[in-house]
């Protein structure tokens, strides 16, 4: 019967999710990489960013405010951006996310893991030279009130001084895959194919059982 089946077993809502941070400057090419790894390996991408950018156009209360940050290239309080993204995996079927540009800093870092209770399973970091970015950001036209020269070396600034420090925190962890983003867009998904292979396999040997994130922290790439 349907009850002995799912006797022992744990409810999908009830496993902790799958959890990918994706990092790296502004221009490295995170947005365009998770789109690969939705298409082939089944994630829900949530970029905070797109998250931020929504907040504005659908005239939330802290849209003006939100408006603002980005377009000085500065960071948004904690507490908003980890909101929009709790209420994003909260409203998901799915439990394997990549969250796209979070944490930005190791205050970022620390409210996610205190409103969220959990840490990612793994941290991709797209390593990219910095006029390499500057060229892709000025050639985006996605039409975004920060990329622009200005806000573009604010935000690299950032970057190196807020985010640097969360790539470094999680490779002491054991938990961060660099990958070289240079070359064309399909000789990077080369390097990040993989990582979610593995991610995969182990994910299906979990299946069935308890999904605790202790068991999926570390793992080895072959
Ligand atoms: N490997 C690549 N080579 C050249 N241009 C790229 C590459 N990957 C992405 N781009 C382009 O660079 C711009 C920034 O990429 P995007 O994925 O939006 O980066 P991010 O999300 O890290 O800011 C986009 O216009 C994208 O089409
Ligand atoms: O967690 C986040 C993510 C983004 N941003 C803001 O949103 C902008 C654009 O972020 P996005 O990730 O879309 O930019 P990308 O790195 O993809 O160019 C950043 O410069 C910040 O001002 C933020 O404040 N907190
Ligand atoms: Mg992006």
């Amino acid at each position: 019967s349907v009850l002995n089946q799912e006797k022992g077993r744990i409810p999908k809502k009830e496993k902790p999710p799958f959890i990918t941070f994706v990092l790296g400057g502004p221009g490295s090419g995170k947005g365009t990489q998770c789109a690969k790894i939705v298409e082939n390996f089944g994630f829900t991408h949530l970029s905070a960013g797109d998250l931020l950018r929504n907040e504005i156009s659908s005239n939330s209360e802290n849209g003006a405010m939100i408006l603002d940050t980005i377009r000085e290239g500065k960071i948004v309080p904690s507490n908003v951006t980890v909101k929009l993204i709790q209420r994003a995996i909260e409203s998901s079927d799915n439990d394997k996310f990549l969250i796209d540009g979070f944490p930005r800093t190791e205050e970022n870092r620390r409210t996610y893991e205190r409103i969220i209770g959990a840490e990612p399973n793994i941290v991709l970091f797209f390593d990219c030279p910095e006029d390499e970015m500057v060229k892709r950001v000025l050639s985006r036209n996605q039409g975004r009130v920060d990329d622009n020269k200005d806000t573009v070396r604010k935000r690299l600034e950032v970057f190196t001084s807020l985010n640097l420090p969360v790539i470094n925190y999680y490779s002491q962890k054991g938990k961060l895959y660099k990958i070289r983003a240079v070359g064309t867009e399909d000789e990077i998904f080369e390097q990040v194919r993989p990582i979610f292979a593995a991610v995969e396999s182990l994910l299906k040997l979990y299946d069935d059982s308890t999904r605790s994130n202790k068991d999926l922290l570390i793992f080895k790439v072959p």
